[in-house]
């Protein structure tokens, strides 16, 4: 595969208290590729995912963004590279109005203020929340939220975005915008989920977690036919 936007190699991870999360993943991600990564509850997909943009870093080289190492020294320019949406848009949003929540990144990149606004109003159409910059994060819909987190990523112009259980307490209808709006996102996507609907309607390529290591990796309709590899990865059980 040639130049992958994302390069993971044999990449372990502990946290400080020993418990072991990544155990020997390699993963090469191209451009414009749409990746859905599966597994139960403790496999180490956020674990990963945080690694992609340095919220954790330290790997040595083992991750890769457009062929930069991902380490302290390259934080900011990864940081523009690639967008990171947490499942809990509480974790991402933290300023009282709007507006200051999604032009945080490009303030931080150091964009002039008429760009700043453009950027802050384009991501905000973008989510279906045009004029919502006055209003307070806190005081949203938890859909209305996940939006303006994601307007808040996407306010970088990030090549990848990375997000985790986008669609999760979600009500049917707000599932079905938010995939039609993430289809409509010309950008690579690594999407983590247990929601195999999402998966099915976003993702091409399907890779499962089990333990700290990839147990698959695959056109999405493939694996999901194969019902030994969704128990074994706990994404379907057995009654
Ligand atoms: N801050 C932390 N300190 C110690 N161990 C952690 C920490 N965060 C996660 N872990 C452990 O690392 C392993 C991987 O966790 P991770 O959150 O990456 O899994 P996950 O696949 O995203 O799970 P879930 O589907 O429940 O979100 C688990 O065993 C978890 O208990």
């Amino acid at each position: 595969m040639s130049d992958p936007v994302i390069g993971i190699e044999n990449l372990h991870y502990a946290y400080p208290d020993g418990r072991k999360a990544l155990d020997g993943v390699s993963l090469k991600i191209k451009r414009g590729e749409s990746v859905a990564v599966a597994g139960a509850n403790g496999a180490g997909k956020s674990t990963l995912l945080l690694h992609l943009n340095g919220i954790i870093h330290g790997a040595n080289g083992a991750v890769k963004v457009g062929g930069l190492p991902v380490t302290g020294a390259n934080l900011k320019t990864i940081r523009a590279k690639v967008g990171v949406v947490f499942q809990n848009p509480d974790d991402q949003l933290f300023c009282p109005e709007v507006f200051d929540d999604v032009a945080f990144g490009p303030i931080n990149m150091g964009l002039a203020e008429a760009e700043v606004r453009s950027r802050v109003a384009d991501s905000l159409a973008a989510v279906g929340l045009q004029g919502y910059e006055r209003r307070s994060s806190h005081h949203l819909s938890l859909g209305e939220k996940k939006r303006i987190a994601l307007a808040s990523v996407l306010s970088m112009q990030p090549e990848v975005l990375a997000l985790d259980e986008p669609s999760s307490n979600l009500d049917p209808a707000a599932k079905w915008g938010l995939i039609q709006l993430l289809k409509s996102l010309d950008v690579t996507k690594i999407v983590v989920s247990h929601d195999l609907e999402l998966i099915e309607a976003l993702c091409p390529r399907l890779v499962i977690m089990k333990q700290g290591k990839i147990l698959a990796d695959g056109p999405t309709p493939e694996i999901m036919s194969r019902v030994e590899l969704l128990v074994a990865g706990g994404l379907a059980h057995r009654p």
